[in-house]
């Protein structure tokens, strides 16, 4: 009930007495009392009641004077009902539901009736009604995005469904996506050998661990662990550090790693796991310099699973999300750090101490940051300070081992508007903290074969500024780099002549332009032997009822974003397709994410 106060005290609240919807119940009560003075004089008029939604096509709204005035002449114009989060207003959410169901309301009071009983609140009217199921709208929701979104940001819609949406059965709910929860783990572990328990098991604390941060208002975490029916507050918090790969794929994994190292990779590792094991007095701060290539992703994760597999606890970041899924349980360093976005000299870590994401850093011994260089100096100040707060201690970083890599060459601090001098001023290098690191060089390209050794030899002079510029800004590039003839040809003339189209994976053509590829793309498929396959996406909107835009199906096919396939898919079966997500083929037509078996050759 005191939903349902809110909801008219909020419309009340924003002036709504006399809104459109207060009218429309008017319009509505007027079309009644017609009814029944029709009925009582013996009349046989019909009386024809619309949907909300369907007013503006009838009526016309008089601002003025607050009122709908019928019009003369039906016209054409789509009423839509604003959206609302359901998750944020489950309330608005089943009144607008009910808005697009019941036509003859006069008032909110009336939208709660139904067979005679009046509801306490609009989702249990929904549910009499049969609008809206046990849980329905929260398995819809999760279903669509399992499809569109990211493990990661599924796990916090899951949240925010336990903390606002007062699902009827929350431990259902967790059975029913739990494997789209964790798909992340899930192919970590496919990748590493762990078991799928503990990718399950891992994905469970996260989720009791936002719980646990964020439903602080009104109802207390341990009101979710019951309903949830997770196990007790203790084992969640006892356990929120521990990675999911056990620490026996960690010990192999390392061994392995530790097998390949090469050269200067050998003696950074030998190094840094000095450092962290035998507790000297020495160096804590280590910053790993080398160009793209030589090996600092290699040598991060041979120090992250030799640690693990002697039970230190080790947490992996880069500054960029896509650099940190290289990771082994990577994040990045704003989400570890509790940095702000954007990152401001004046911005200080959104991690209070004493608060469960700070005893967390307080338990990690060393930390791996990728692609430093992009770290604005402040940013490391303010890691600094924090991880010196947190452990009460003046050494630098709180004394923990910090190792830092990355190449200067590449991407620095991102600064609006910022010229070179100001750029160079906010690296790494020009912070104090700076001196505290000690700094180990890669030089070798672990990419490059033997005859490609110039080639990589000329990429970093040109990193290094050396190579001479003409007078547009423009590096003259080696003549035996430039295609001559066809760009197709030269990559892959001789195993489309061979018909060795698996050997096509081992090389690619970048672009700079998507419509550059697309144009590669489309050529080379032509060129491909095979029967051509073609898949158009949906171009209609499900659910059209439930007052969704409405687009020209023209609108729809012209839709080319990057997140999606394109409105005319070809695919042969020879041809070779990244997948970057999954999608959902249903007859002929394809859309979205979902599970996809082809009969055609995938990378
Ligand atoms: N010792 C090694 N033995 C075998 N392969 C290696 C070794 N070191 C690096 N590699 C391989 O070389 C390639 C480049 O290494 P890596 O990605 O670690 O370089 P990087 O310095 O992190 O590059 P970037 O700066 O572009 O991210 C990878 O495929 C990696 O597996």
């Amino acid at each position: 009930m005191s939903d349902i106060v809110n909801v008219q005290e909020d419309l009340a609240d924003t002036g709504i007495k006399g809104s459109t919807l207060e009218s429309y119940f008017k319009t509505n009560a007027t079309k009644k009392q017609k009814e029944e003075a029709n009925r009582l004089a013996g009349k046989d008029e019909e009386i024809i009641y619309h949907f909300y939604w369907q007013m503006p096509e009838h009526f016309k709204w008089i601002g003025r004077q607050s009122e709908w005035v019928e019009r003369l002449r039906q016209i054409n114009v789509i009423g839509r009902i604003h959206s609302v989060n359901f998750v944020a207003q489950p309330e608005l959410y089943h009144l607008r539901m009910l808005l697009y169901h019941v036509n003859d309301a006069t008032s909110f009071d009336e939208l709660l009736k139904f067979n005679g009983i009046r509801h306490a609140t609009f989702k249990q009217a929904c549910l009499a009604r049969g609008l809206a199921y046990d849980d329905q709208q929260w398995i819809d929701g999760l279903q669509e995005s399992a499809m569109s979104k990211t493990p990661r940001a599924m796990r916090t819609l899951f949240t925010q469904i336990l903390i606002f949406g007062s699902p009827e059965n929350p431990k259902r709910l967790w059975e029913m996506f739990k494997a789209d929860l964790a798909e992340d783990f899930l192919l970590e572990i496919g990748h590493t050998g762990g078991r799928v328990e503990d990718a399950i098991n891992h994905t469970y604390r996260i989720i009791a661990s936002k719980l646990n941060t964020e439903a602080t208002e009104g109802r207390d975490f341990q009101y979710w662990v019951n309903t949830f029916g997770m196990d007790n507050i203790d084992f969640v918090n006892n356990h929120l550090n521990v990675d999911m790969l056990n620490n026996d794929s960690s010990i192999l994994e390392g061994e392995r790693l530790y097998g390949l190292l090469k050269g200067k990779q050998l003696d950074i590792v030998n190094t840094i796991l000095d450092a962290v094991t035998s507790h000297n007095s020495g160096p804590r701060c280590f910053f790993i310099d080398g160009p793209g290539g030589t090996g600092k992703t290699f040598v991060y994760k041979t120090i992250y699973h030799i640690l693990r597999g002697r039970n230190f606890n080790v947490k992996c970041m880069a500054f960029t999300g896509i650099a940190s899924i290289l990771l082994p349980n990577g994040r990045t360093s704003h989400k570890t750090f509790g940095l702000s976005v954007p990152l401001t000299p004046e911005s200080v870590s959104n991690i209070k101490l004493g608060s469960m994401k700070a005893a967390q850093l307080a338990e990690v011994d060393v930390f791996l940051m990728d692609e430093a260089p992009m770290l604005p100096k402040y940013g490391l100040s303010t890691i600094d300070q924090l991880l010196r707060a947190i452990g009460n201690a003046k050494e630098p970083f709180g004394g923990k081992t910090i190792v830092l890599g990355g190449d200067f060459r590449q991407c620095l601090p991102i600064q609006p508007r910022a010229n070179r001098s100001e750029l160079l001023d906010v690296s790494l290098k020009k912070s104090d903290l700076w001196r505290h690191f000690k700094i180990s060089r890669l030089t070798r390209n672990m990419r490059v074969d033997e005859e490609e050794t110039d080639f990589a030899e000329f990429l970093l002079r040109i990193g290094d500024g050396e190579v001479p510029l003409n007078d547009m800004g423009e590096i003259a590039l080696p003549q035996d780099v430039i295609s001559k003839t066809n760009i197709i040809d030269e990559v892959y003339g001789d195993c489309l002549a061979d018909k060795s189209y698996e050997n096509m994976k081992d090389r690619a053509i970048l672009a700079p332009l998507n419509k550059d590829v697309n144009l590669i793309n489309c050529e080379l498929i032509d060129r491909l032997p095979g029967e051509e396959k073609v898949y158009f996406s949906f171009d209609s909107i499900k659910d059209m009822s439930e007052g969704t835009l409405q687009f020209t199906t023209e609108f729809l096919n012209s839709i080319d974003i990057a997140d999606l396939p394109p409105h005319k898919l070809k695919l042969k079966k020879t041809q070779l397709s990244c997948y970057l997500g999954t999608w959902m083929f249903q007859k002929d037509s394809v859309m979205g994410r979902g599970s996809l078996s082809l009969n055609c050759v995938t990378t």
